[in-house]
C-alpha cells in the first residue's frame, strides 16, 4: 500500500497572513487537496501564529468532519500546555510531537529520545488516553529507535530535511536516503509505524517510497505549495500521490 499523502497547509496560511484578508483560503485549499485525493491535512501551529493561527484549527476540523469524514487531521508541534489544549479541543486523528524551540524558523531536528524521554512519556500517555495516534519527530538515526520505542508512541516521523537538502547532489542524497531507510527498518523491527516529512518534493519522494515500503504517511507543505503555484493545487496533489507509489 503506498504511503498516504497529508497536505501541510502552513505555507498557504503564511501567504494569507501577508494581508489582513481571508485569501488564499486555508480551508479552501485544504478542500481542493482532499477533493484531489489527499488522505489528510497537516498543520504545524507555532506559538507566534505566523502561519497557521489557532483559529484555523477548528475550521479545518469542521471541513474534515462535514465533507471528508474518512480523511485524517494531523496536528504537529512542540507540546506546550497551549498546544496540548488546542489538540484536545480539536481531536485530530494524529498528533506529531516536534522538539521545536519557539524561535526556530522551521523544524530542523528530531527528539533526543534518551535525554528527553522523561519529558515525553507522560505527554504521550495523556494523548494516547484520549485516543489520538501519537507520532514523534525523529532524526535519521537507527540507534535512537529503541529509546523511541520505549516511550509508548505509535509512530515516528522521520525528519527528511537533510535528504531534501541534497536536491543538487545525488551521491549525498543516496547516503541520506540510506540513513532514513535504516532508521525506518529499525522502527518497523521495534513495532513503530513510520511517517516522513520535511522538504519532500515530487523529485525526491519516489526514491524514498521505494526504499521504505513500510512508509505509512508523508506530510508535505513547502514543496507542494511551490508546485501548486505552477500547476494548481489539484494537479499538484495528484502528482505527489503518484510519487508516493514509488
Ligand atoms: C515537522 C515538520 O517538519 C514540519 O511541520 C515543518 O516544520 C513545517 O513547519 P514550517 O511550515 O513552520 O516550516
Ligand atoms: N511534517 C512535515 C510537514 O508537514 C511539511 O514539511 P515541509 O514539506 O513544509 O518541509
Amino acid at each position: 500500500m503506498p504511503a498516504k499523502l497529508s497536505v501541510n497547509l502552513n505555507a498557504v496560511a503564511m501567504l494569507r497572513n501577508r494581508r489582513g484578508l481571508p485569501w488564499p483560503s486555508v480551508t479552501g485549499f485544504g478542500r481542493i487537496a482532499l477533493e484531489a485525493g489527499a488522505c489528510g491535512l497537516t498543520v504545524h501551529p507555532r506559538p507566534d501564529q505566523r502561519h497557521i493561527r489557532f483559529s484555523d484549527v477548528p475550521e479545518i476540523r469542521a471541513l474534515l468532519d462535514d465533507e471528508f469524514p474518512d480523511r485524517e487531521f494531523n496536528i504537529e508541534g512542540f507540546p506546550t500546555e497551549d498546544f496540548l489544549m488546542l489538540v484536545e479541543e480539536n481531536q485530530p486523528e494524529q498528533v506529531t510531537l516536534v522538539p521545536d524551540d519557539p524561535a526556530q524558523a522551521t523544524s530542523d531536528h528530531g527528539w533526543d529520545f534518551a535525554g528527553q524521554g522523561d519529558f515525553l512519556k507522560p505527554i504521550i500517555a495523556r494523548l494516547k488516553k484520549q485516543g489520538f495516534r501519537v507520532s514523534l519527530f525523529a532524526d535519521p538515526d537507527p540507534d535512537q529507535v529503541p529509546a523511541a520505542a520505549a516511550l509508548g508512541a505509535d509512530r515516528i516521523e522521520l525528519y527528511t530535511g537533510p535528504y531534501g537538502g541534497c536536491h543538487d547532489d545525488s551521491e549525498k542524497a543516496a547516503i541520506e536516503l540510506e540513513k532514513l531507510g535504516k532508521t525506518a527498518d529499525a522502527a518497523a523491527a521495534h513495532g513503530l509505524g513510520v511517517n516522513a516529512g520535511h522538504d519532500l518534493t515530487v523529485a525526491n519522494l519516489s526514491a524514498l517510497a521505494r526504499r521504505m515500503p513500510e512508509l505509512c504517511e508523508v506530510s508535505i507543505g513547502h514543496g507542494l505549495t511551490a508546485d501548486a503555484l505552477e500547476y494548481g493545487m489539484a494537479e499538484t496533489v495528484r502528482r505527489f500521490i503518484r510519487a508516493c507509489e514509488g
